[in-house]
C-alpha cells in the first residue's frame, strides 16, 4: 500500500512540475478576472461531479476570503441550487442545466469558467454557445487532450495528464493561485476595500 501511495505523491509532483508551461496562461487568467471584477462583471463556474465541488469552493474563497482582508468579489457556481438544476434537468434535459442558468444569469463582461477533465461533458460545452452570444469570456480547465473544451473557449488551460482525480487537483491549485492573484491585484488597487 505504501508503494502506491508513494506512486500517487510522484505522479502528483510530476503534474505540478509541468504546470511550469502553463504559468503564462495562468498570469493571464488572472490578469482577465481582476479586470472583469474591476469593471462590475462576475465569475461563473459550471462544472460536474468533483469540479462542482470545485466550483462552489473557488466562488466561496472570491465572495468570502481567500487570504487577505477585503470586501466581497462577485462570483456564483452555478452548480449549487438544487431546486434550479432539478428542474432544469427534469423539464429541459441534463445537457441544459449550465447553459440556461448562463442565458438567465450572465451579462456582458462577465467570466465562465469551466472545469471539465475530459473537456467533453455536454451540460458544460452546452453552456459556452449562449456566453459566447452574451459577451461573455469563456476559461476552460481540462486535462488529456483537452476534448472540445479546448476549441469552443477563448482561454483553455489543458493539465498535461490523462488521469481524472491528477487533473482535479492540478484544477484546484490553479484555482487556488487564481483567487491569490486576483485578490492580491484587487487589493493593491485599492477595489477590494469592501462595500460597492
Ligand atoms: O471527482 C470525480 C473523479 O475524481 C468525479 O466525480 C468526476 O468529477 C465525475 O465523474 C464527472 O462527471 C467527470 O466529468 P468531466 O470532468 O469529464 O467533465
Ligand atoms: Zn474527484
Amino acid at each position: 500500500m505504501q508503494t502506491h501511495i508513494r506512486s500517487i505523491f510522484t505522479t502528483h509532483l510530476e503534474v505540478v512540475r509541468r504546470l511550469d508551461a502553463l504559468v503564462p496562461d495562468i498570469e493571464r487568467l488572472a490578469r482577465r478576472a481582476a479586470d472583469c471584477l474591476t469593471a462590475g462583471g462576475r465569475i461563473f463556474w459550471i462544472g460536474n461531479g468533483g469540479s462542482a465541488a470545485d466550483c462552489q469552493h473557488l466562488a466561496a474563497e472570491l465572495v468570502g476570503r481567500y487570504q487577505r482582508e477585503r470586501g466581497g468579489l462577485a462570483s456564483i457556481a452555478l452548480t449549487t441550487d438544487s431546486s434550479i438544476l432539478t428542474s432544469l434537468g427534469n423539464d429541459f434535459g441534463f445537457e441544459a442545466i449550465f447553459a440556461r442558468q448562463v442565458e438567465a444569469l450572465c451579462h456582458p463582461g462577465d467570466l465562465l469558467v469551466a472545469l471539465s477533465t475530459s473537456g467533453n461533458s455536454a451540460n458544460v460545452l452546452a453552456a459556452l454557445a449562449p456566453a459566447a452570444a452574451l459577451g461573455v469570456y469563456r476559461v476552460g480547465l481540462t486535462g488529456g487532450s483537452g476534448g472540445r473544451l479546448k476549441d469552443e473557449t477563448d482561454l483553455c488551460l489543458v493539465v498535461p495528464s490523462d488521469n481524472t482525480a491528477r487533473i482535479q487537483e492540478a484544477h484546484i491549485l490553479i484555482g487556488h493561485l487564481i483567487c491569490d492573484l486576483v485578490e492580491t491585484r484587487l487589493v493593491e488597487i485599492g477595489l477590494a476595500g469592501g462595500g460597492r
